[in-house]
């Protein structure tokens, strides 16, 4: 069937700009410290962040730790763990926590569980989990299994499942409340939102963004909520390359149309 998403136009004005990390801005690797972020892609996003007042943030599920060390040496703000912990522009962080009396049950209890799943992974985020089993996809159903069971005597928690991977987060929290919290504060006030994402939590994001008017795009096959779709990882490094151009070019002319008026004003 013909995919009725088109690719996302070029434009430049009063937009804020989104960006999720793995398999949108990074491809999808076989471990999750596989990954980088091509050098000349960060700069491109430093480059489209100065020229939006640097409305720009990374919103991903992984920690903002591990966002600082992929996005070095940029300071984007970031939201990690789908919006558990948030760094705005000037380096303030904010934080959800699980009290200790589910935290620790909770890790013990996955720790126990992913022990008896050979090939699968436990990535603890502090106020999250995420159960990797993209090397043992034998064990998909034991999986989603034990998230049930986690999520349903914990009502504390939300179960978002992803690529390979199934995660414990606080409920309530999700990429789309991270995106609106940014556009309520400086730089990112009064901008239509632009959200670039490629998974299942990238969807509450979409919403979001296109309740707000703003610009949705979708990576890679699959139904969503998205407005626009972009092929690939690679169809997102090359349309970043055009609209930093494309906007490049548009504050270049603004530029000289500004040097033309103000001296023809002198010479009149
Ligand atoms: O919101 P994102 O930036 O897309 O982060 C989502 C999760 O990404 C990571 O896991 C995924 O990518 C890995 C590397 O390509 C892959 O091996 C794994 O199967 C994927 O699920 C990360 O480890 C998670 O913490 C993020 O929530």
């Amino acid at each position: 069937m013909e995919d009725a998403l088109s690719v996302p136009p070029l434009f430049s004005g009063n937009f804020a700009f989104f960006f999720d990390l793995d398999g949108t801005l990074a491809g999808i690797k076989p471990h999750p410290d596989d990954v980088c972020v091509p050098d000349d892609v960060l700069a491109r996003l430093a480059l489209l962040a100065e020229m939006n007042d640097g409305a720009l943030a990374l919103i991903s599920g992984r920690s903002i730790a591990e966002l600082e060390r992929l996005a070095r040496p940029y300071n984007f703000p970031l939201a990690g763990v789908h919006g558990a912990e948030r760094r705005d522009i000037n380096g303030q962080t904010e934080r959800v926590t699980l009290p200790e009396n589910v935290l620790l049950p909770l890790e013990r209890e996955l720790r126990q569980g992913v022990s008896t799943l050979g090939g699968v992974e436990l990535e603890a985020k502090g106020m999250a989990f995420a159960l990797h089993y993209r090397q043992a996809p034998q064990h998909e159903d034991a999986v989603f299994a034990l998230a049930k069971k986690m999520v349903t005597r914990f009502p504390q928690l939300a179960m978002q499942p992803g690529k390979c991977v199934v995660e414990l987060k606080p409920s309530g929290i999700h990429k789309g409340a991270a995106i609106e919290a940014f556009l309520k504060t400086p730089p990112f006030s009064g901008r239509k939102p632009v959200f670039v994402g490629d998974d299942l939590t990238d969807e509450h994001g979409f919403i979001v963004v296109n309740r707000l008017g703003g610009v949705s795009i979708k990576v890679g096959a699959g139904a969503t909520q998205a407005k626009w779709r972009l092929g690939s990882v690679s169809d997102v490094h090359q349309w970043l390359e055009r609209i930093a151009d494309y906007q490049q070019q548009e504050q270049r002319a603004l530029t000289n149309r500004r040097d033309d008026y103000e001296s023809l004003s002198r010479s009149i």
